[in-house]
């Protein structure tokens, strides 16, 4: 007799797709197989549904403590269950303060144990200014540092530059965590906006002062630091098939290395950002057609390795200042990863398991979330019934995030429409609503 038995969905695993049924006890997958034998106290029909495991993203700023008039852990949390996640690593910034020690680690925790829907992980900062704390924030429990290699827009949060960054990457090294860096190039960005930014400065000047350049810059500046220092690194938010290519090249020749890019980059580019303006501006910016193909011929060829949303929202007064160099860089995605990636990816040939590697098992693995990920026996009960053939218009009630006006995916159609996710054995989303309290838990680093 288990708590749960999942009947008759299409499950995806690393290995395929195929008709399983799940068996839950306690919270954890306990058997994964055709027909499972045994009756359970609760039933579920997933029949004509398929199985995902939940997605397990690695890049949003929820923002609390301190700023969630831009977004909260309870809204941000919501929109990513919405989306068929299940757990999430919070950056260390945008919160207020930013989480560079003990104190504000334990701050967040506090947080996100009271208001969280899905369970969690920390990310902390490595900056100029919090070197020494970087010994306490592993014992904590965080599951890596994150480094802006040029600004990031927050004042308490300094970008780490030359010996900072190489300092910061020896002690990850030796406290065996990784480092996540933001890789643009400070020096050719900060002098390329020196020479755009201006009164009548338009979108196409912001998108010049953040060449593809800029971003293969700072990428072979870390793959150098991490090949030197033997430390874990991730680049998030890559932009480019170029920049997938350096990554791709420094691990085939040992280093540690990871590659992640966003859905914006895979669905939008830079005649987007022109027509709609700011929803669409981040850092680094949206790139031309051909960058934007090249960067899916690396999806699909595994030079990049996981797909985070870096949903990094703020209030709408934010996004209107006439001077695109003046408005808030970041896009509000935590919801539409799967449904952007299923849509775009089904005229590239996709797969729903190589979908599932980049959006739950990839990052889990990476990050060392134990039980995250994947739906075999052993495993946290973590998954979304989805109808991956429904095609949908975005609607800004469908959307439970802060600031649903903001998302630039609302008003398209995509394919994909989540039914219910499940978190640790338990329904924690259903007809569109959020059931039951915060339940979220911490996922430490195995
Ligand atoms: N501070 C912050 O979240 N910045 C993010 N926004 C964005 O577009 N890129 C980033 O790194
Ligand atoms: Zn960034
Ligand atoms: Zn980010």
């Amino acid at each position: 007799m288990f708590d749960l038995i999942v009947r008759g969905g299409q499950v995806v695993t690393p290995q395929g797709v195929q008709r399983l049924d799940l068996g839950v006890e306690g919270g954890v997958l306990y058997a994964v197989s055709p027909d499972l034998a045994g009756t359970a106290r609760q039933e579920v029909d997933a029949s004509g549904l398929h199985v995902l495991p939940g997605g397990v993203d690695v890049h949003v700023h929820f923002n609390e403590p301190g700023r969630a008039d831009w977004e909260g852990l309870q809204t941000g949390s919501s929109a990513l269950l919405a989306g068929g996640g299940t757990t999430f690593a919070d950056m260390p910034l945008n919160s207020d303060p930013p989480l560079l020690d003990r104190a504000t680690f334990a701050a967040k925790l506090a947080a996100a144990g009271r208001a969280s829907h899905a369970d969690f992980a920390l990310w902390g900062g490595l900056t100029p200014v919090n070197l020494e704390h970087l010994p306490e924030l592993a014992e904590a429990g965080v599951l890596g540092f994150k480094a802006f290699m040029s600004g990031s827009g927050i004042r308490e949060f300094p970008a780490a530059h030359g010996d900072v960054l190489h300092e910061g990457m020896r002690a990850a090294a030796a406290l065996g965590l990784p480092v996540a860096v933001h890789a643009e190039s400070d020096a050719l960005t900060a002098q390329l906006q020196a020479a755009l930014d201006g009164p009548g400065a338009s979108w196409r000047e912001y998108l010049q002062s953040r060449p593809v350049r800029a971003e293969l810059d700072a990428i072979r500046e870390a793959l150098v630091l991490a090949r030197e220092t033997g430390c874990r690194l991730h680049v998030v938010h890559v932009s480019s098939g170029e920049g997938a290519a350096l990554i791709a090249q420094a691990r085939a020749e040992g280093v540690d290395v990871t590659a992640e890019t966003c859905p914006h980059y895979l669905s939008f580019t830079e005649d987007d950002l022109l027509r709609v303006g700011a929803a669409l501006k981040c850092a680094p910016p949206l790139r031309s057609a051909q960058v934007r193909d090249e960067l899916w011929a690396a999806v699909l060829d595994g030079r990049i390795d996981t797909v985070g949303s870096d949903h990094s929202p703020c209030s709408p007064d934010l996004k209107t200042a006439p001077n695109p160099f003046r408005v808030w860089g970041g896009v509000a995605g935590v919801q539409s990863t799967l449904q952007a990636m299923l849509t775009h990816g089904e005229e590239r040939g996709l797969t729903l398991p190589r979908l599932t590697q980049l959006l739950s098992s990839a990052p889990a693995r990476r990050f060392r979330l134990a039980g995250k990920g994947e739906l075999t026996a052993g495993m946290d009960a973590d998954f979304a019934l989805v109808d991956v053939e429904a095609r949908a218009e975005l609607r800004r009630e469908a959307l439970l995030n802060r600031w649903p006006q903001t998302s630039p995916y609302l008003g398209g159609t995509y394919r994909g429409q989540v039914r219910e996710v499940w978190l640790r054995g338990e329904r924690v989303f259903a007809q569109g609503q959020v059931l039951g309290a915060a339940r979220g838990r911490l996922v430490r680093p195995a």
